[in-house]
């Protein structure tokens, strides 16, 4: 039977998701921090299942995030709606340029620096996660910590809900191998100035668990 891969950064994140976790046909792989790792272990996952006759059908991202609070608080849920690659582009003196715009071949590009969710599992997870934020997802290398880079951000995504760090290499390997795709994040810490105090962990990686049934 095919079934879903749910790709965690950590284990903790992977024990929260399966406690929650109801559908049999679900794989949840804690495979690593950042989009390099995460990526390339997705895409390795995805390659084994194939060569064993048991493709997945569809790749979701899920774990703790960061939550921009004007959109979401700490304990909250959010669904994806696109995966930014935020940092991937270049500085200038005028600011940031998003790979997109610095003139490539669209050859080199492959998805630029946005994957856009699955619409039909979207919709899935937004109707069993009906109070859950919905918008998009950065995917960033340097977790922001500052209030002037948490600022840039803003203004340069008004729209993100949340940041964390694997979300846009998972998506890249599910494109890649022509698999829907999302994400699903719980906040564990605001977006802003470096604070260990501030982080709920435990309560995010339980909102994960209650989460997790819609995961089917
Ligand atoms: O030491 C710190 O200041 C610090 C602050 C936030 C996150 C970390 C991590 O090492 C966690 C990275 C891990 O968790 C996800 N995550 C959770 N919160 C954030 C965030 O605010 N920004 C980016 N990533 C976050 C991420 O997906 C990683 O898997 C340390």
């Amino acid at each position: 039977m095919t079934g879903l891969l749910v790709v965690t950064a950590v284990p903790a994140e992977a024990d929260a998701v399966r406690a929650g976790v109801a559908d049999p046909t679900v794989t949840v792989a804690p495979v690593g921090v950042g989009p390099a790792v995460a990526g390339a272990a997705t895409a390795r996952l995805l390659a084994l299942a194939e060569a064993a006759g048991r493709p997945y059908r569809a790749v979701v991202s899920a774990g703790v995030a960061g939550g921009f609070t004007d959109h979401v608080a700490v304990g909250g849920t959010v669904l994806g709606t696109a995966s930014i690659a935020a940092d991937l582009g270049a500085e200038s003196p005028e600011g940031f340029i998003p790979i997109d715009d610095l003139g490539m071949p669209p050859a080199l590009l492959g998805t630029g620096s946005t994957v856009t969710a699955d619409p039909e599992l979207l919709a899935a997870l937004r109707a069993t996660l009906p109070t859950a934020t919905v918008g998009p997802v950065l995917t960033v290398t340097t977790v922001t910590g500052t209030a002037a880079s948490t600022e840039a951000l803003r203004r340069r995504h008004p729209e993100a809900v949340a940041e964390a760090m694997e979300g846009y290499g998972v998506a890249v390997a599910a494109a890649q191998a022509g698999l829907p795709f999302a994400e699903l994040r719980t906040i564990s810490n605001p977006v802003g100035p470096r604070d260990r105090d501030a982080w709920r962990l435990r309560e995010a990686l339980a909102a994960l668990t209650e989460a997790a049934p819609a995961l089917r």
